[in-house]
C-alpha cells in the first residue's frame, strides 16, 4: 500500500537581499516534488471541444447556444488539441512559436472588443469586495451597486443584467455512521495515489445503454475515482455529499446518474404546456453552468427526447422564458439568482419545478456560504422535499458539513475520495510562494511570465487577481508589455466573457488575467501555470484556483505572489506543500519597462483599481482591522501604479467602508 507523507514544509522568510543574489528563476526547471510521477496517458479520449462560443455575438445567441448543441445546429465539433503530457518547448533559433490570437491583436487588449462591449463605460462601476458586505464603488455612489456581488461571481439577479450571479467499491473504507450519516473515504484504485482514473468501466455500472453510448462517444471508458465511488451510491437513490480533487470528473459523476433519473421517469407528453423539470443542477457561476450543460449535452447524444437548458444571469430573462417555452427541458442547469428570478417571474415555472426528483449543488461549499445561502434556501423551498440531493466539491470545510442538512437528508452519505493524510491539491502540481514588497509585484509578475513563456512555447497561464478592477488593471499592464493577454471578470458583459472563455479553452500561448469568476470548476485544458497575485479569499479559494492546472493527472505549476504583510495566509494553508520559490531577477531594464507600461494605463482604470483594492483588503479580517495601516498599504499600492497622490474616493463610499476621516485618504 502506498504510504503518503504529509509534507510539513518549513516556510522560509523572504529576504529582500536575496533578490539580487539569486539566479534567474526557472519555474519549469525545478524538479517536481514527487519526481516519480508520470502523468497517465489519456488514451481513450478522442476529446471534443464544444462548439465555438466565439461565434456567439449577442445575448440572444448566447441564450440559444446550449440549445444549438442539443439540436446539432452549433458549429461542428473539432478534434481535441494534444492531450497527455506536455511536449517540451519548441525552440527555433530564438523564435518561439505562438498560437491562438483569434480576432484579438496579439499583445494588445482588443480595442474593438472594448468599444463593442462597453468596457470603458463600466470602468466606474462598483466593485464588490466581500460577499454579502459592502464593496467599493467606483463613482456612481448607488447603494444598490454597493450591494452587488463581485467576482465571487457573479450572479445577482435582482440588480440588472450586468450584475451576476460551480471507489473503489471493494476497497472502500467505511468510517461508520454518525447521526445516520455514512462517511466513506474511497482512495484512488489504481495507478498510484494520484491516478484520477479507476479500474472500473462505465459498462460495469447499471446505466442505460443509450447513456453508455453517449459516454463512449465522449471518449470516456474507465470511470474516474470519484465517478466509481459515487455512481453506485447515487444510483441507489441516496443523497450524497462528495469531495474529490479538482479536475477529476465530478461533473460526469453527478450528471450521469441525473440523466438516469430522467430515463426512469415517465416521458412527458409532447403537448404538455409545462412539462416537469426532473433534474435541477445549480452552479455558482455562469461559465460553470454553461460548461455543465455542455457536458450534459454530450452525454445525452443518444437520448433525443431528453432536453437540457441553461438559465444564467447576464442574458435577458424574456429570452430565456421564450426559449424554455419553445424547448421544454427535463434537465435545467442554473445559477442561483437567475433561477430565483424565474421562480418569481416566469409563468408556470414554479409548477414545472414541482417535478424535481434530483437536485445537484455543484461547488456545494461555495453555494452554501453566506453569499448564496439565501438563494439556495429559497430554491429548496420551491422544489419537492421528496427528492435526491447531490452535493459535490473539491473542498468541503467543516462548516459546510455542519450546514449541509439545509439540502441533504439526514442519512446522506459523505464520500471523500481524497485519501487520509493526502492534501486536497495534486502532488503533480508544483506549488510555490513568493513573498516580496508590494512595489516589486508588477515587475516580478512580468518576470515570472516572461520566464515561463521562454520555457514553454505552449504556455497557457491563468493570473488570478483580487478583484475585477484590479484584474482589469493587471490585464492592461500586461497588454502594454506586449504579452498575449485576455481578461475576464464580472464587469465584462456575458457575451464577451463567453467568447474569451471559449478562446482560452482552445488556445495555447495565451495568458488569461482573471478574477475569481474562473476560480472554480472551469475546465480549461492544459493550463501550464496558475499565478495568484495577492491574498486569496481563503484556503479553499487558493485550492480551486490552483486546480485550474494539473487536471486529469497532468502536470502543472502554481505560484502565489504575496506581500510580507500577506504572508500570514501561508499559515492558514500550512498543510499544503507550498514551497518557497526562487526569486526571479528583476533587472533595472525590466523595472523601467514596467513603469513605462504603467504610465500608459488609463487613469480611470488605476483609480478604480485603487478603490477596489482598498475595498478588498478592508473586508479582510486581518488586513482590514487596522484602518490606518490599511490606508498606508493602499497608498503604497497607488504608488506601485505610479500614482504618488492616491485617487480621491466618494465620501459615501468611504463612509460605507468605515474609512471616513482616516488619514491618508482623499475624498470627493
Ligand atoms: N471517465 C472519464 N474519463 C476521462 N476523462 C473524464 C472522465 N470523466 C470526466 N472526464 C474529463 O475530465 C475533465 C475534468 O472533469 P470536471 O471538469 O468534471 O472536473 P471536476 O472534478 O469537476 O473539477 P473542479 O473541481 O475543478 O470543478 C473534463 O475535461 C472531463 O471531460
Amino acid at each position: 500500500m502506498t504510504k503518503l507523507f504529509l509534507s510539513q514544509l518549513r516556510l522560509l522568510q523572504f529576504h529582500p537581499m536575496k533578490l539580487h543574489s539569486l539566479s534567474l528563476f526557472k519555474l519549469s526547471h525545478i524538479p517536481l516534488r514527487n519526481a516519480a510521477f508520470h502523468p497517465r496517458p489519456f488514451s481513450v479520449r478522442p476529446d471534443r471541444i464544444r462548439a465555438s462560443k466565439s461565434l456567439v455575438d449577442d445575448e440572444a445567441d448566447l441564450s440559444n447556444w446550449v440549445d444549438d448543441l442539443r439540436t446539432g445546429r452549433a458549429e461542428t465539433l473539432k478534434p481535441a488539441q494534444r492531450v497527455g503530457s506536455r511536449e517540451p518547448a519548441v525552440r527555433d533559433g530564438g523564435f518561439r512559436k505562438r498560437r491562438g490570437g483569434g480576432d484579438f491583436k496579439k499583445g494588445k487588449p482588443n480595442l474593438d472588443a472594448k468599444t463593442r462591449f462597453g468596457l470603458s463605460s463600466d470602468s466606474d462601476n462598483d466593485e464588490v469586495v466581500e460577499r454579502g458586505k459592502f464593496k467599493d464603488a467606483g463613482g456612481s455612489g448607488s447603494i444598490g451597486e454597493f450591494l452587488s456581488e463581485d467576482d465571487v461571481d457573479e450572479e445577482e439577479s435582482d440588480i440588472d443584467d450586468e450584475d451576476e450571479e460551480i471507489v473503489n467499491k471493494s476497497r472502500s473504507v467505511l468510517f461508520g455512521k454518525q447521526n445516520g450519516v455514512s462517511n466513506t473515504t474511497r482512495p484512488a484504485s489504481s495507478g498510484g495515489s494520484d491516478s484520477y482514473l479507476s479500474d472500473s468501466r462505465f459498462d460495469q455500472c447499471s446505466v442505460s445503454p443509450l447513456s453508455l453510448k453517449g459516454i463512449k462517444d465522449a471518449g470516456y471508458e474507465k470511470m474516474t475515482v470519484v465517478q466509481e465511488a459515487t455512481l453506485p451510491v447515487i444510483l441507489k437513490g441516496k443523497d450524497v455529499l462528495a469531495k474529490a480533487k479538482t479536475g477529476t470528473g465530478k461533473t460526469v459523476a453527478f450528471l450521469l446518474p441525473s440523466i438516469e433519473v430522467v430515463v426512469k421517469s415517465p416521458p412527458s407528453d409532447r403537448d404538455q404546456r409545462r412539462p416537469p423539470i426532473f433534474v435541477l443542477v445549480i452552479c455558482p457561476t455562469r461559465e460553470l453552468a454553461c460548461q455543465a450543460a455542455a457536458e450534459a449535452t454530450k452525454l445525452l447524444k443518444y437520448h433525443p427526447t431528453i432536453g437540457v437548458q441553461v438559465v444564467i444571469g447576464g442574458t435577458r430573462l424574456a429570452l430565456e422564458q421564450k426559449r424554455m417555452q419553445a424547448n421544454p427541458c427535463q434537465i435545467l442547469v442554473a445559477t442561483p439568482g437567475r433561477l430565483r428570478d424565474h421562480i418569481e417571474n416566469t409563468a408556470g415555472f414554479a409548477s414545472r419545478l414541482m417535478g424535481v426528483k434530483s437536485l445537484v449543488l455543484d461547488e456545494a461549499d461555495h453555494l452554501l456560504d453566506m453569499g448564496f445561502r439565501k438563494d439556495i434556501e429559497k430554491i429548496i423551498a420551491a422544489i419537492p422535499k421528496q427528492r435526491q440531493t447531490l452535493m459535490f466539491s473539491a473542498t468541503i470545510p467543516d462548516e459546510v458539513r455542519q450546514v449541509c442538512h439545509v439540502a441533504l437528508k439526514r442519512d446522506f452519505e459523505y464520500i471523500n475520495t481524497v485519501q487520509e493524510g493526502s492534501e486536497d491539491t495534486h502532488s503533480q502540481v508544483r506549488q510555490m510562494h513568493l513573498v516580496a514588497p508590494l512595489d516589486k509585484h508588477f515587475p516580478l509578475l512580468y518576470a515570472i511570465l516572461k520566464e515561463h513563456i521562454a520555457d514553454d512555447v505552449d504556455y497557457k497561464v491563468l493570473v488570478f487577481c483580487t478583484t475585477a478592477m484590479v484584474t482589469r488593471l493587471v490585464a492592461d499592464l500586461l497588454g502594454e508589455l506586449n504579452l498575449n493577454v485576455r481578461e475576464i471578470h464580472s464587469r465584462k458583459p456575458q457575451s464577451y466573457r463567453t467568447r474569451v472563455s471559449d478562446e482560452f479553452r482552445k488556445s495555447k500561448g495565451l495568458i488569461l488575467v482573471t478574477s475569481d469568476v474562473s476560480a472554480r470548476g472551469v475546465d480549461y485544458p492544459d493550463v501550464t501555470l496558475v499565478v495568484q497575485v495577492g491574498l486569496p479569499a481563503d484556503k479553499q479559494q487558493y485550492i480551486h484556483r490552483l486546480g485550474r492546472t494539473g487536471r486529469k493527472g497532468k502536470e502543472g505549476q502554481g505560484i502565489l505572489l504575496l506581500a510580507p504583510w500577506e504572508e500570514f495566509f501561508l499559515a492558514t494553508a500550512k498543510d499544503l506543500p507550498i514551497v518557497k520559490a526562487p526569486v526571479p531577477l528583476v533587472d533595472p531594464d525590466t523595472k523601467k519597462k514596467v513603469e513605462r507600461a504603467l504610465s500608459n494605463v488609463e487613469m480611470k482604470n488605476k483609480e478604480a483599481a485603487y478603490q477596489a483594492w482598498l475595498g478588498y483588503y478592508n473586508s479582510n479580517k486581518k488586513v482590514g482591522k487596522d484602518k490606518y495601516r490599511l490606508v498606508e498599504l493602499a497608498n503604497e499600492f497607488s504608488r506601485c501604479m505610479g500614482l504618488d497622490n492616491p485617487p480621491a474616493i466618494p465620501k459615501l463610499v468611504l463612509g460605507k467602508m468605515g474609512l471616513k476621516n482616516v488619514p491618508g485618504l482623499r475624498s470627493k
